[in-house]
């Protein structure tokens, strides 16, 4: 499914009006209908409905959806934010049917605050069709009151229309506050503000309604962003030959594990036997390698001269380049640590990989003080950071990632060509080509030591399986979220990462059996 910004969704809107013939009134139809039918569906009884409109189109699906609900036996009322001269063609249309079937409409929402108040604190269901996509700059004045009226008053469920009002379509930042919302009704496909902070957390549940834009208005000019979602990817769901051996599955390298973070590298190198890598090795520092092969009995260990210290020599690298050739992918990162030498270590690794190579975890810390560490890849390169490492990269800081997670990511896979990887909820995969991806599974039980590593050895299983590294990316992000969903069992303060790799294979043949059905 794709995710639009306003201006995509404008676009999309117009395609389907003026190049498809379909018209307006009928988009608003179906749009008014849908969020008068998730109260239908989700409040047990008709009650007392507030629509609150806009002169917008956003104010006509609302006066759509107060017919609607007038029709299954609620009491509505309409507060009209703004004059009637200024409805918008379509939703005037909407407001002459409401008022033609007495459903009454109070003018001037604004001058009434009182009585407004009052009404909001009474309303079992409020609908918010103040503003959607089409707000500009920051929330003047007298919407900021009402949208603050009902965050204040509300006692019963507020159903957002297309977006909370307040809310930035296209960066997810309050302009500056956004109504509140038990569920959000968005039309046609979702919206960056119900994936990105802060106004993701406004949005409550979203429902996405099929408004009638025919798909080929999206197959025309596709947005440049999408969900990530298994039918991009599904066909890498093959069962294996009955004729396969492990060198079918591909050899994938871990490097990391330094002293104190050897389990890092552990939980790596299992995440990319149980996706079905045929063999893995992890690589560590020598003076780790009996601790580590006393560990572990599914992959092979392999220890590189070390410092003395328990981190990779500086001039390490060089032995990669006799066995290069057995490996079909490398996780680097996971436990790495830091230490004297490693910019030049970094280069020297990834320059002497020619097979895909995720980076990660203290990978991505060298890189961001030796750039040019990626200057000599010849493989794909896939960067898995979470937002700090995100910030050192980018040389801002944590809270400057989060205010623009999406555009952060896009231009990070742009400039250095690698698939970028922006880890949190809702994970962004980015493509060098400029498109994007969210991710939707995973849970909060989930921000837990060694959650990455795990993340970091599906991805660089799946590269060693042959899977290119874009679809990799966003097959690995989703079924590392599916794995940790289901090995939620008890508290989500409890999960361990351990138990997210041992759930991979649930993960995998879930989608597999879907896949079957599909
Ligand atoms: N044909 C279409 O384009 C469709 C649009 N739909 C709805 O239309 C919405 C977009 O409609 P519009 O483009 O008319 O825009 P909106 O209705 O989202 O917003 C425009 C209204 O908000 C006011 N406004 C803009 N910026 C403001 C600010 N900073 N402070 C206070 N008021 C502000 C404008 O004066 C205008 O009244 C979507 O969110 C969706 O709900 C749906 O009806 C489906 C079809
Ligand atoms: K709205």
């Amino acid at each position: 499914m794709y995710l639009t910004t306003a201006q995509e969704m404008r676009d999309l809107d117009r395609y389907a009006i003026e190049t498809i013939g379909i018209p307006g009134v009928v988009l608003m139809e179906n749009a008014g209908k849908a969020v008068a039918r998730l109260l239908t569906d989700r409040l047990p009884h008709p009650g007392d409905a507030l629509v609150l409109a806009g002169t917008g189109n956003n104010g006509g699906d609302g006066f759509v959806a107060a017919r609607h609900l007038a029709a299954a036996g609620w009491r509505v009322t309409v507060w009209l934010a703004g004059p009637e001269e200024k409805l918008t063609s379509d939703a005037r249309v909407f407001f002459r049917v409401c008022r033609n079937l007495g459903i009454p409409v109070v003018r001037d929402a604004a001058e009434r605050r009182e009585e407004l108040s009052r009404r909001i604190a009474e309303a079992d269901a409020i609908v918010d069709a103040l503003l959607g996509t089409g707000i500009r700059g920051e929330v003047r004045p007298r919407a900021l009151e009402l949208i603050r009226l009902v965050n204040e008053n509300r006692r019963g469920a507020v159903v957002a229309v297309d977006v909370p009002s307040g809310a930035d379509t296209d960066t997810g930042a309050l302009l500056p506050e956004a109504i509140r919302a038990d569920w959000t009704v968005t039309f046609a496909y979702p919206k960056w503000c119900h994936y990105l902070r802060p106004a993701a957390e406004h949005c409550g549940e979203v429902i996405v309604a099929d408004i009638g834009i025919p798909r080929s208005a999206a197959e025309h000019r596709p947005p440049a962003a999408r969900v990530n979602d298994p039918s991009w990817w599904r066909e890498w769901l093959r069962p294996r030959s009955r004729w396969s051996h492990k060198g079918t599955y591909g050899h994938l390298l871990v490097v990391g594990g330094s002293r104190g973070m050897l389990g890092a590298a552990v939980l790596a190198g299992m995440a990319g036997l149980r996706i079905g890598a045929g063999l893995s090795t992890v690589a560590v520092p020598a003076g780790q390698e009996p601790i580590l092969a006393a560990k572990v009995t599914d992959a092979l260990v392999w220890g590189w001269p070390d410092d003395g210290e328990g981190r990779f020599a500086g001039d390490s690298a060089r032995v990669l380049a006799e066995r290069v050739d057995r490996f079909t992918a490398a996780a680097v990162g996971p436990g790495l640590g830091r230490f004297p030498g490693e910019g030049t270590w970094l280069r020297g690794v990834l320059e002497t990989l020619p097979c895909p190579v995720v980076l990660d975890a203290d990978g991505l810390n060298i890189l961001a003080e030796h750039p040019d560490a990626l200057r000599f890849r010849k493989g794909e390169t896939i960067l898995t950071p979470h937002p700090g490492e995100m910030a050192r990269l980018a040389g801002t800081n944590t809270a400057g990632v989060e205010s623009s997670r999406h555009v952060l990511a896009r231009e990070w896979a742009k400039k250095t060509g690698c698939v970028v990887v922006l880890k949190g909820t809702h994970t962004i995969i980015a493509f060098p080509d400029g498109t994007q991806m969210v991710n939707p599974t995973g849970t909060p039980a989930m921000a837990k030591a060694g959650s990455g590593d795990v993340l970091s050895g599906v991805i660089g299983g799946l590269l060693a399986r042959g899977i290119p590294a874009a679809a990799a990316a966003a097959m690995g992000v989703y079924l590392h979220g599916l794995a940790g969903e289901l090995a939620v069992r008890t508290s989500e303060h409890s999960l361990l990462a351990s138990e997210i790799l041992s759930q991979l294979g649930t993960a995998l043949s879930r989608l597999a059996s879907d896949r079957a059905r599909a």
